[in-house]
């Protein structure tokens, strides 16, 4: 599939695969869009974009040895995202920031089809970033005909987002090894914004002994402190406006909790009813403990306050840590 029309590339000759597989950014023609400003001297200097999932190992060859990060992502990039490859760098000798909207996370009936997709402007932040390599396999490439392998990361799959998205934690955990393998990862960036996929993915690799460490990145917020996400396309300003609500109400549940324990239940009912009447329709309001995500009922180890509501047609998830 041809994704750039006119595309404001030039085919890397110097690779052994077929030029149309990997192409390289021109810096000469997008002046200011090549990687000038990465300091580190390993990595690229003009940044990769790899749409076949043969050739991805090829493009790392040249740097055999060196730390290899992933930064798995399904596009529209933003903020958090960049904040991600900026953390991973400081972890990794070469980034690789992979584009994936993943089909077997999402179900019948959810957003897969009109999720955002906007791949020319995510490269032109990711080569501002200093990304060394954008990876954007197709669906075909990833799931060929005849795929049908699954994993099963158990009962906490189907909880908090699980309980209603019933193929997500599964489908990803699937996609992230996908993404480990095809990348030669050593270690990879996750948010802390989808605290049961980093949590869920950290158990999955510890039990598969897949020796891959997985890093927490912080949640970026707007001024107002919503939780950027890619999914914020869908709203309109004022709809925006109100978001900004949740994470204020998130600090004002985790503070009635602090200040008393033994009230988790009548909390958490209310806060439910707050959101409603704040127009949000909720899907959960949990205090989980932030290492198992069990249930707690009392507050002897960390815990964590989740919630996930809907606002028009947009699903919002948050959470925060309670001290
Ligand atoms: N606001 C944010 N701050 C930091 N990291 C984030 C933020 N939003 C998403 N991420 C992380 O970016 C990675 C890729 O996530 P993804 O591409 O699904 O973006 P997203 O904004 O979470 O999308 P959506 O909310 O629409 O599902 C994940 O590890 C995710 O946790
Ligand atoms: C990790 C991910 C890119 C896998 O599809 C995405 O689902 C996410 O960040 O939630
Ligand atoms: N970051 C979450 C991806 C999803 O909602 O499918």
């Amino acid at each position: 599939m041809q994704l750039f029309h006119n595309p404001p590339f030039r085919y890397d000759r110097s690779l052994s695969h077929p030029p149309h597989v990997v192409i390289e950014q021109d810096s000469t023609r997008w002046p200011g869009y090549n990687l000038g400003r990465r300091s580190a001297s390993v990595g690229f200097k003009i940044m990769k974009i790899v749409r076949d999932v043969e050739s991805m190992k090829g493009v790392l060859r040249p740097f055999a040895g060196r730390r290899v990060g992933l930064v798995p992502t399904m596009g529209a990039l933003h903020s958090g995202h960049l904040s991600l490859v900026h953390e991973m760098k400081k972890h990794a000798d070469v980034v690789v920031l992979s584009i994936f909207v993943n089909p077997l996370q999402f179900s019948p009936g959810e957003d897969y089809e009109k999720y955002p997709r906007c791949e020319e402007e995510d490269c032109k932040k990711c080569a501002d970033a200093g990304v060394d390599v954008v990876y954007i396999p197709s669906v075909e490439g990833m799931y060929p005909d005849g795929f049908s392998t699954g994993v099963d990361v158990g009962p906490m799959a189907r909880e908090l987002c699980g309980a209603s998205r019933h193929n997500f934690i599964n489908g990803i955990m699937v996609v992230l090894i996908k993404l480990v393998m095809q990348t030669n990862a050593h270690c990879m960036i996750l948010g802390e914004k989808d605290y049961q996929m980093l949590c869920l993915t950290r158990k999955l690799f510890r039990d598969l002994n897949i020796g891959v460490d997985v890093l927490q990145g912080d949640t970026v917020r707007s001024p107002e402190g919503l939780a950027l996400s890619s999914r914020h396309k869908y709203l309109n300003g004022a709809e925006i406006a109100k978001a900004g609500f949740l994470y204020k109400f998130l600090l004002e549940v985790g503070k009635n909790l602090s200040d008393a324990p033994d009230d988790q239940q009548e909390i958490i009912t209310r806060g439910k009813l707050r959101l409603e009447q704040e127009g949000f329709k909720v899907d959960y309001l949990e205090v989980r403990d932030n290492n198992t995500l069990e249930r707690i009922q009392t507050f002897s180890r960390p815990a964590r306050v989740f919630l996930a509501v809907n606002l028009g047609c947009c699903r919002l998830i948050d959470n925060i840590l309670l001290a």
